[in-house]
């Protein structure tokens, strides 16, 4: 049976530069304000469906983190050994959900930063241990370097794929990027759905639900995902950058985050192009900003209704498991480089029943999906989605909307909302993702626009030319 031997070695944070770790490409990354968690290769992974899939992945995970020999330093609020994670939207989705465990991990945190070789054993006699936990920090960068690999994606494609794929690795020209016709839900499609929602609407009981689209993006040069994780991280900084199996963006939205006993969650719904703002203002001002977030957002009454629907849709699933919890009185406003969204930020105080810490695996599979991306009821929302994004249109949302991020032994981690990214499909190919809260009043052509604004991080994160080239 394989067991994990983890060793972790603090490093100063000048010997791995981040430039330099992204170019080497990791396999997974949960990152934001220039700190987080960067994966090389995989130790051990399981894959989960259906409706058991948050459980399966978490009794998977408990069992191997539970029998993990750990050696070497330790990293103040963290437990290793570390396993990144990503859950399908639906239970129905023909997409796996994983959970999978970096063989090199580094942990970076304003306190310090940790190599950590996480190494799958199947023989673990004290002797082949001890060895293991004799390594050094460069014997752990040289094993990360083996796992280097130009999309970034070891392990979601065959290696045999990426190694006959013509790479250009240095002097790229411009990039093409082309949007090809490969969506299952194209354009005007989606408008139909809008519509069509908007009965659903009418005839009750569903007052809101998120409508979805996607967009199939071939990069002639191959995509750089090395590149694309730098940029998002550099400009959308204020964003959680994911990377798992091949599923990179970079969201806005914290579905759920335990740490030592306390919750965080922040849920953002409502929205306003900020490519609106800017032509339709007179003149640039932050007088002008304000006057017209007032007015898009805070003030509006579809907005806030929106917004609403979505804290109580959290709030009302994770109660159970807090002994206390807060959520702001008014919600804030989120500028981010694209948009701006109505955000409220929520914290709890954790129960933890008789001792037992509840992981964040659990908490996440209580609270997805909240109605920022599903809808109010749950469970009929999802079964409008279901019907008109999948059976009519045969469009599968994957992984897109779903939980991602990582969890450590004890149960801690932090999972966002798969938002403002998209699946690699190939080493040329991303199909991404981007979807509208729908409630009565709502006009099926914003919608649409609204959904090209927040494809635009991942188009230019995709497709933007390095500024040294
Ligand atoms: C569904 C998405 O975003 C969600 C929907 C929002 C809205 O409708 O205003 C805002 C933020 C997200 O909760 C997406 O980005 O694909």
């Amino acid at each position: 049976m394989t067991e994990l031997v983890c060793v972790v070695r603090a490093v100063n944070p000048a010997s791995v530069p981040i430039p330099v770790l992204l170019d080497i490409g990791p396999t997974s990354m949960w990152w934001r304000h220039g700190a987080g968690l960067l994966g090389w290769g995989e130790a051990a992974v399981t894959t989960t469906r259906g409706p058991s899939r948050f459980a399966d992945a978490r009794d998977w995970w408990e069992d191997m983190a539970g029998r993990a020999r750990v050696f070497g330093d330790t990293v103040p609020g963290r437990h290793v050994p570390v396993a990144f994670a990503s859950f399908t939207f639906d239970a129905r989705s023909r997409a796996e959900s994983v959970i999978t465990v970096p063989e090199i991990l580094i942990i970076n945190r304003p306190e310090g930063t940790w190599l950590v070789w996480q190494r799958p054993m199947e023989h673990t006699d004290e002797l082949s241990v001890r060895k293991a936990a004799s390594v050094t920090t460069e014997e752990m960068m040289d094993r990360a370097r083996e796992f280097w690999d130009p999309v970034g994606t070891a392990v979601h494609f065959k290696r045999k794929e990426i190694a006959d794929f013509p790479w250009p690795r240095t002097s790229v020209p411009v990039h093409e990027l082309q949007a090809i016709p490969s969506a299952a839900m194209g354009e005007h499609d989606y408008v139909e759905s809008v519509a069509e929602a908007l009965s659903a609407l009418q005839r009750g009981p569903v007052r809101k639900i998120v409508m979805a689209r996607d967009e199939v993006v071939y990069l002639s040069e191959g995509i750089d995902v090395p590149r694309t994780l730098t940029r998002l991280t550099r400009d959308y900084e204020h964003c959680w950058t994911y990377l798992v199996h091949g599923l990179v963006g970079a969201t806005p939205e914290l579905l759920i985050a335990r740490k030592e006993g306390h919750a965080e969650a922040r849920v953002l719904a409502g929205t306003a192009d900020r490519n609106v703002v800017d032509a339709e203002r007179q003149f640039p001002s932050t007088d002008a900003d304000e006057a017209y977030v007032a007015e898009q957002l805070v003030n509006h009454p579809k907005q806030r209704q929106e917004h609403r629907y979505a804290i109580d849709s959290l709030v009302e699933r994770l109660q159970p498991y807090t002994r206390s919890l807060h959520a702001q009185d008014t919600p804030f406003v989120l500028r981010l480089p694209n948009v701006w969204h109505l955000a409220t930020d929520v914290s709890a105080e954790l129960n933890d029943d008789d001792g037992a810490p509840v992981s964040v695996v659990t908490l996440a599979e209580a609270v997805h999906p909240t109605a920022a991306v599903g809808g109010t009821p749950r469970d009929q929302a999802v079964d409008e989605i279901h019907r008109l994004e999948n059976e009519k249109h045969g469009m599968d949302r994957g992984r897109y909307a779903g939980p991602v991020g990582w969890v450590d032994a004890r149960g801690d981690g932090e999972f966002g909302i798969a938002l403002r990214g998209g699946q690699l499909e190939s080493p040329h190919t991303i199909r991404l993702y981007a979807g509208c809260g729908i409630v009565a009043g709502s006009d099926p052509e914003a919608e649409l626009a609204e959904t090209k604004a927040k494809m635009r991080p991942m188009l230019s994160a995709l497709a933007e030319l390095p500024e040294s080239e």
